[in-house]
């Protein structure tokens, strides 16, 4: 065990790095309608994140990542509650670690944006529209310096100097934003605005729910550049939710896919896509266009994903899955390692699925003949243009 734990170490931490985040076998249930009927949403979910790693929950509606999410923060509806497992959130600069689901109150509020902030999803709804931008952030930076017990409330000049600092952080121009009404702002400033707070209390960990939703292509990618420089100069932590796949490949090192409350593959970005193991991870990534074109259009994953009300038995995923066999409806696999990258990025992978083995040969399999062929095309090729050249020289 004591080598899986070594392996986990991952993104750009250094193995030296203690985890900032220890989340083991967390279950989140839902008590829905009248009779109050449990929907465990989260099922049993352990990762470690390592300081300034970046780390992409993926998968489709209704698997449990803002669930996930929402839970890390103590931020669940009333209806929600975390129903077993731990989290442990390890301090900057040593001290003991925190037990989240211990906090209450004021340690709760004083924890949450200060050491661990998140970025909902609709950069709108997140603002109060009848403040203006430095109203916000004087909002959010007294209401911490109180819950921290500090005497003198920050002033509104002293409020100012850090919002302008993160605002120039996240490449906007502070006069033009500090006095603005949120509706007064693109979605892509908005966007900026709310990460710009959301980093003000220099938290270690940083939650986004679907980053770039609703953004355009070329806005999208001045927020991921951004998110990208400012991690490497602040060194914080983050977890983002993505339908996205292009998103999760560039902007993380690490990617743990989600399916029906549990995380069903995990591993180093790079080789989870090159090297997919859970057939739900090859169909998200079969699903996607690809936007130059070649090679076989987007196909989708028949189905949807099961009512958590009713888990099913056996593997979750088992209905939907092209590879299935009687075994996967008795049997429902823990995660294990198919592979361990030993780049920089020191990580295991890990799958779910009772026949990873016997589908990677046979992906392997596949990859040898369609290199075989290519290789004989080339050849043919090659023999083909010979005469001509030769015709040519001649
Ligand atoms: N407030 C709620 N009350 C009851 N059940 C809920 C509630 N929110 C979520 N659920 C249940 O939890 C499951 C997981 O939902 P969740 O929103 O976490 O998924 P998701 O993967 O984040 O989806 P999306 O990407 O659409 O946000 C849902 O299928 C639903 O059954």
């Amino acid at each position: 065990m004591a080598t899986v734990v070594n392996q986990e170490r991952s993104g750009t931490g250094s193995s030296t790095d203690r985890p900032v985040l220890q989340v083991e076998d967390l279950r989140i249930t839902y008590r829905t309608g009248r009779s109050g009927r449990a929907v465990e949403a989260v099922r049993g979910v352990s990762f470690d994140l390592y300081p300034r790693q970046a780390l992409a929950l993926v998968g489709e509606s209704g698997c449990g990542k803002s669930t996930l999410a929402l839970g890390l923060l103590r931020l669940l509806p009333r209806l929600g509650g975390i129903s077993g497992g731990s989290i442990r959130y390890q301090p900057q600069g040593g001290g003991d670690p925190v037990d989240v689901r211990a906090l209450e109150g004021r340690r709760l509020r004083a924890w949450r944006w200060s050491e661990v902030a998140m970025v909902f999803q609709g950069a709108m709804n997140a603002f109060n529209p009848v403040l203006r931008i430095e109203d916000q952030f004087a909002d959010t930076i007294r209401a911490h310096a109180e819950g921290n017990g500090r005497a003198a409330r920050p002033s509104m000049r002293e409020v100012r100097e850090r919002a302008a600092e993160n605002l120039r952080a996240v490449r906007l121009e502070p006069a033009r934003v500090l006095g603005s009404y949120p509706h007064e702002l693109s979605g892509g400033m908005r966007q900026r605005v709310l990460i710009a707070l959301s980093l003000v209390l220099e938290p270690q960990v940083l939650l986004m729910d679907e980053p770039t939703t609703a953004l355009d292509l070329l806005t999208q990618r001045s927020i991921v550049d951004m998110l990208r420089e400012l991690r490497e100069e602040r060194g914080f932590a983050l977890i983002f939710i993505s339908h996205d796949l292009a998103l999760a490949s560039e902007l993380s090192d690490r990617v743990a896919t989600m399916y029906a409350g549990r995380i069903i593959e995990t591993g180093a970005t790079p080789e989870v896509f090159a090297h997919p193991r859970h057939p739900y991870t090859s169909g998200l990534m079969r699903a996607v266009p690809r936007v130059r074109g070649g090679g076989p259009g987007p196909v989708s994953i028949p189905g949807s994903p099961p009512d958590l009300a009713h888990p099913p038995a056996g593997c979750a995923f088992a209905a939907r899955c092209p590879h299935v066999r009687d075994a996967c409806h008795e049997t429902d696999p823990p995660l294990e390692t198919v592979a361990v990258s030993n780049g920089p990025e020191l990580t295991a992978h890990r799958a779910a699925c009772l026949r990873w083995r016997e589908l990677a040969e046979e992906a392997a399999a596949a990859d040898d003949a369609e290199q075989a062929a290519d290789a004989g095309q080339t050849d043919d090729a090659e023999q083909a243009e010979l005469p001509q050249q030769k015709g040519a020289t001649e």
